[in-house]
Parts: structure tokens; C-alpha cells; sequence
């Protein structure tokens, strides 16, 4: 079952800048211009691309942190144009890469897991427990660290925290951007070992934002490598043969290189 679908999904930034006679004009800077992709229930997919290509702009338009300029986002084939914010973010949750300023710094990991509770599950009060401890046994945090604050958790925790608190929603989709990035190899691993065992148990759906080809290629069923805010390649599973684009041929040739 299709759940994520992009029809034509563009947007463009507005600029000021002055022409040669220095009279103010408008720019726009197309950040994601045209995108089209499907993703079905239950996939792991990768989204790569250089610094600047997009990436963090289409999550952004997915959970409508940004409006489009052009086109259409749909969720289990509902446009998400007129749901509001708390049905998008029911359905799906965006972890982001710097869990410092994710999680409040006077709220106790408990109070954190807490509030998306009582936004949306405000009518099942008697499940809230049960539910944050057991998000916290899913990213192997003991419930000693209930009554912590986040200054007081290393960096690689607090990136367990910012999933359980995107776990415990039970959302249908996550998407990560660039959420481990910033963790060292080992602490990275030991994070997508549980995020793939997390998927299996509940049937989830990820998009992986990264700038990591290592560790997407190993984790995700499809990766689709955006340049110049275009989505200019998907490559399905670990067939690199029929690569199209320069760019995504010198990523992957650099991949190679790397395990050779
Ligand atoms: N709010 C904004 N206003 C104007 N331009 C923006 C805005 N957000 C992003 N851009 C521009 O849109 C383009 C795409 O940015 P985006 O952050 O989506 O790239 P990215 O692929 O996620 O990069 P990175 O990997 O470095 O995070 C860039 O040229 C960026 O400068």
C-alpha cells in the first residue's frame, strides 16, 4: 500500500537582490523543484544528496514546516493540504539531527515523553505509563533515566530520547534527518541495529535523510540521490549497474572505494 506520495513537489525560496541598477528585485531559489516519488508501507528509504540539494527542505514540506510553492503531498492517498498539523503529526514524526535543542532543557525525560501523550492521546490517561516505559525499553534506556534531564544524557541517549518521543505517538512514518548523524561509528550502528529491529516489530516506514551512502545503503531498500534540489536517481537495493546521473556514479564509485 502506497503511503507517502509526491506529485510534482516544488518550492522556492523568495530572495531580495538588487539588479545592475540597484533597484531591489525578487529571486527565488528553487530548493526542491519537481520531485515525484512514491513510498510504501513497511520500506526503508534513503535519501542522499550534497549539502544544499534539498534534502532537509522536502522533509520539511512532508510535514508542512514549510509550504509548497507548487504540487502535492498525499498520505495513504489523502492530501495532506487541509489536515492539520496534529493529524500529519499522528501519522508521521521527523527526528532531526541535533537533539539538544529537540528535547526542553527543564523537562524531565518523563515530562518529554509525556507531552506528545497528552496531545494525542489526551482521552487514554490509564496507557500513558505503560506507553512511555515501554518507548523507553524499545531504545534501551533503563527507566532510571525517567527522572533525568537531558543535560544530564550523553549525546548518543539523548538521540534515544528525540525517538522515543517520536515512537511513543505511534506514528506510521518516521523520518530521520540526519538524526544519527552527528554520533561516532559505534554509537551509529548500535542505533540502526534498533531502529531496524523497532521497524520489524511494529511495522514501521522510514525515510532516512543522510549524507552517510555506508550505513543508508546497508539499512534502507531504496535510495534515491538528489542534486540541484532534483531527485536525479533511485536505485533499488544494492544494483549500482544502471547508475544514470554523474553525480550519484561518484557517489557510489567513492562508496566502492571506500570498501575496497
Ligand atoms: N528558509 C529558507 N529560506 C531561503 N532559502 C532556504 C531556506 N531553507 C533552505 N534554503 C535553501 O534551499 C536549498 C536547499 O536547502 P536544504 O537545507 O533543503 O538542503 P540539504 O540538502 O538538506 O542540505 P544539508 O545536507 O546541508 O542539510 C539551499 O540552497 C538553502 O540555502
Amino acid at each position: 500500500m502506497i503511503l507517502l506520495e509526491l506529485k510534482n513537489v516544488t518550492k522556492a525560496f523568495p530572495r531580495r537582490a538588487r539588479n545592475k541598477s540597484l533597484f531591489v528585485i525578487k529571486e527565488y531559489i528553487k530548493a526542491v523543484h519537481q520531485i515525484n516519488f512514491t513510498i510504501a508501507s513497511g520500506e526503508s528509504i534513503g535519501l542522499v544528496g550534497e549539502s544544499g540539494s534539498g534534502k532537509s527542505t522536502l522533509a520539511k514540506l512532508i510535514t508542512k514546516l514549510e509550504p509548497l510553492t507548487s504540487g502535492e503531498i498525499c498520505f495513504r492517498g489523502q492530501s495532506i493540504k487541509d489536515k492539520s498539523s496534529q493529524w500529519l503529526y499522528k501519522h508521521i514524526q521527523l527526528v532531526f539531527q541535533d537533539s539538544s535543542s529537540s528535547l526542553f532543557p527543564k523537562m524531565t525525560i518523563k515530562e518529554i515523553l509525556l507531552e506528545p501523550l497528552l496531545n494525542y492521546y489526551p482521552n487514554e490517561k490509564s496507557t500513558w505509563e505503560e506507553s512511555y516505559k515501554k518507548v523507553l525499553r524499545l531504545v534501551n534506556l533503563d527507566e532510571s533515566y525517567l527522572s533525568r534531564y537531558p543535560h544530564q544524557l550523553s549525546g548518543g541517549q539523548k538521540q534515544r530520547v528525540c525517538i522515543a518521543k517520536a515512537l511513543v505517538v505511534r506514528p506510521e512514518l518516521i523520518i530521520f534527518d540526519e538524526s544519527i548523524s552527528s554520533l561516532d561509528l559505534d554509537s551509529q550502528q548500535v542505533i540502526i541495529n534498533m531502529l531496524e529491529n523497532i521497524k520489524k516489530q511494529y511495522k514501521l516506514t522510514y525515510l532516512f535523510i543522510s549524507h552517510d551512502l555506508v550505513t543508508t545503503r546497508k539499512f534502507c531498500d531504496r535510495i534515491m540521490v538528489m542534486y540541484d534540489g532534483k531527485l536525479v536517481e533511485t536505485i533499488e537495493g544494492k544494483n549500482t549497474n544502471n547508475i544514470k546521473h554523474s553525480y550519484s556514479r561518484v557517489l557510489f564509485k567513492t562508496l566502492d572505494i571506500i570498501r575496497n
